[in-house]
């Protein structure tokens, strides 16, 4: 007996549509008919627990096929099963309006069809993606039930008619159309099963092979979980990475339900942070990489897995932003990450500094974009001097407090971005025992933004920005050993001999034993210059401003009284040596300059 009717759709062209616009993810429809024969096998697990079937289960393994010759690749599964009616409800009725439906959000949000694909489970239906006819085989679990065979060939008419099935379960065969045919080569095959269904609970063959671990540690409890099981996990993930630094087993089930395992990734080089590591998955079936709305910007450095039935897959992108889900899980997610990382820093702050290279730029990143991980990363974030020593900002305000706050009552900290071209500076800092930070990253210069904005009563000054008596002012001013017509003489002799008008000199009282000459460049200039290259603040015309620099001569040198009496002819030669060896020692004398200093030097050391 066959009965023939058709599939009570709205729109009749439904197939070529999908067809046509799910065109560069059609490798999904893999997924979708997997996952059904998976459902259809806990189904009758489930039925097999509550008593509800109590025949043999037997194996339960869900098998895919490819035969090259026939065309055809085949899904079996031995879950529940389904009698003709039920084919005529299910696939005639609920997986064919899946795809009326999908069409109509299509025709709604046209422009965003890039963003549809891929987040539409699209079901059953996706098999006509690649095949133009797809065949139904299947024998239900109730007993007493018969067999049924299913034919559509993607129009709107289907076929059913009896069947010879001996075994319980389904059998879906694709007769793979001929654009599709790179769907025949079992690599392609594996590679879209590994892609989509490596975590899948049921177990899946191909070829002989299990391909799949229908067990992954995000399924387990914590407390059944060794540090070994997370590595090994890890491995499983990213066979290429190096180990992990730690991990956060996330686990919620209210408001929401949500699982998985994010990992703090080793990483060399701030230039190498990759993105789209994460997946996410629905349970145990993968989703997608892009899980650029379910986790917090910042976190998307982090990898590993996150499972969650709640996040809504099937709408766009806009749609899954302005859910509150998704708004919730985004929140739960920064606030357990900032708990580990307060309670590693607790518990373990040695292996917390040690790898505080490595998560330093999580942490910054995370401080900078959101202000909740502010809140509770400033108990732990660590500020690193340049000896190497990490305090946290109560314990780098103690230290400092009594040596570094300036005359108006702000407490001064200081930086170097390179303790080693800065290293004159660094020096005459710490000789005043002051202390120095090492704020050296590319993320470090938008975080000192961030600390004078958070910090109370607090600036932030590079070592070289100033002379070391101005950099935290205090009040004891030094006396000047030259007067005012000696320090007007000095200047002029200064002014002539640098010759350039990007280097502004000033004489002034410092202490003996400070350098003759110093380079400075203002932080506030520095700042705008940067911002400026940065290429925002409306500062854009800084950037082609040449670099102005204050030069300051210390009045309170011996090299001034000597300069004061030398031969006229001499004193020009004099300041210039001293300006040059200034630049030197930050690195800024090189050409002609360097040249003319070399041969300036040779004849005073002949001279001697
Ligand atoms: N292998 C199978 N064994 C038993 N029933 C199946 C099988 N495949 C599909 N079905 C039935 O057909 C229905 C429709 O399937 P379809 O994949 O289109 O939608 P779905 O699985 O309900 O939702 P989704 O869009 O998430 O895939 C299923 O709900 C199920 O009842």
């Amino acid at each position: 007996m066959e009965e023939r009717g058709n599939i009570s759709i709205h729109t009749e062209n439904i197939f070529p549509i999908i067809k046509k616009f799910l065109y560069s993810d059609h490798e999904i429809f893999l997924r979708e008919l997997v996952s059904n024969a998976v459902d259809a096998t806990q189904k009758l697990k489930r039925l097999g627990g509550i008593g509800e079937f109590t025949g043999e289960q037997g194996d339960l393994k869900v098998v895919v096929s490819v035969d090259k010759e026939a065309k055809t690749i085949t899904i079996t599964d031995r879950g529940i099963g389904m009698t003709a009616e039920e084919i005529k409800k299910y696939i005639n009725q609920i997986a064919f309006s899946g795809a009326t439906e999908f069409v109509e959000r299509y025709k709604d949000q046209g422009g965003e069809k890039n963003q549809i694909i891929g987040q539409f489970g699209l079901g059953f239906y996706s098999a006509f993606m690649v095949a133009n006819e797809v065949e139904i085989i299947s024998k239900s679990f109730r007993d007493g039930t018969e067999p049924a065979r299913w034919v559509c060939d993607g129009s709107t008419e289907f076929a059913i008619t009896e069947a010879t099935k001996e075994d319980r379960g389904t059998t879906i065969i694709l007769h793979i159309a001929e654009d599709s045919e790179e769907f025949l080569e079992t690599e392609r095959v594996r590679t879209v099963l590994n892609k989509y269904c490596k975590f899948l609970p049921v177990e899946v063959e191909f070829e002989g092979q299990v391909i799949n671990n229908p067990n992954p540690i995000w399924t387990k409890q914590p407390s059944e979980l060794t540090d070994e099981d997370y590595k090994n996990f890890y491995k499983e993930l990213y066979p290429f990475s190096e180990a992990p630094l730690f991990w956060i087993h996330l686990n919620v089930d209210y408001p929401f339900n949500l699982t998985g395992i994010l990992y703090f990734p080793k990483i060399k080089n701030e230039f190498e942070l990759q993105r789209n590591k994460i997946q996410l998955y629905s349970r145990q079936v993968f989703i997608t990489d892009e899980v650029k709305d379910v986790v917090p910007e910042f976190l998307m450095l982090l990898h590993g897995v996150i499972d969650s039935p709640d996040i809504p897959l099937n709408v766009s992108r806009s749609f899954l932003q302005a859910d509150a889900n998704v708004k919730k899980i985004n929140t739960y997610i920064t606030k357990k990450v900032a708990d580990k990382l307060n309670d590693i820093f607790k518990k373990d702050r040695e292996t917390f500094e040690k790898n505080w290279a490595d998560i330093n730029v999580f942490i910054k990143y995370g401080m900078l974009s959101d202000d909740k991980f502010y809140e509770k990363a400033k108990d732990f974030v660590l500020l690193q001097n340049t000896e190497g020593k990490n305090h946290t900002f109560e314990e780098y305000k103690a230290l400092t407090q009594a040596n570094q706050t300036d005359k108006t009552e702000q407490l001064v900290l200081l930086y170097t971005t390179d303790a080693d071209k800065q290293h004159a500076y660094v020096e005459a800092a710490l000789n005043r025992g002051y202390d120095v930070l090492k704020l050296d990253t590319v993320i470090d210069s938008h975080f000192i933004g961030l600390l004078e904005q958070k910090l109370e009563k607090t600036t932030l000054k590079r070592v070289d920005s100033e002379t070391i008596d101005k950099l935290i002012q205090k009040d004891d001013t030094k006396e000047s050993v030259l007067n005012d017509t000696e320090k007007e003489e000095i200047k002029k002799v200064y002014e002539q001999a640098i010759n350039n008008q990007h280097m502004q000199v000033e004489v002034a009282a410092m202490s003996p034993d400070d350098a003759p000459v110093v380079i400075t460049m203002p932080e506030f200039m520095r700042r705008m210059k940067d911002m400026s290259r940065a290429g925002g603040g409306g500062m854009m015309f800084m950037g082609d401003m040449p670099d102005t620099y204050n030069v300051t001569v210390n009045a309170n040198h011996s090299l001034h009284q000597r300069l004061l009496k030398a031969k006229e002819e001499n004193k020009e030669r004099i300041a210039r040596q001293a300006f040059d060896l200034a630049l030197l020692s930050q690195n800024m004398l090189s050409g002609s300059a360097l040249t003319a200093f070399v041969k300036r030097s040779v004849e005073l050391i002949d001279k001697e």
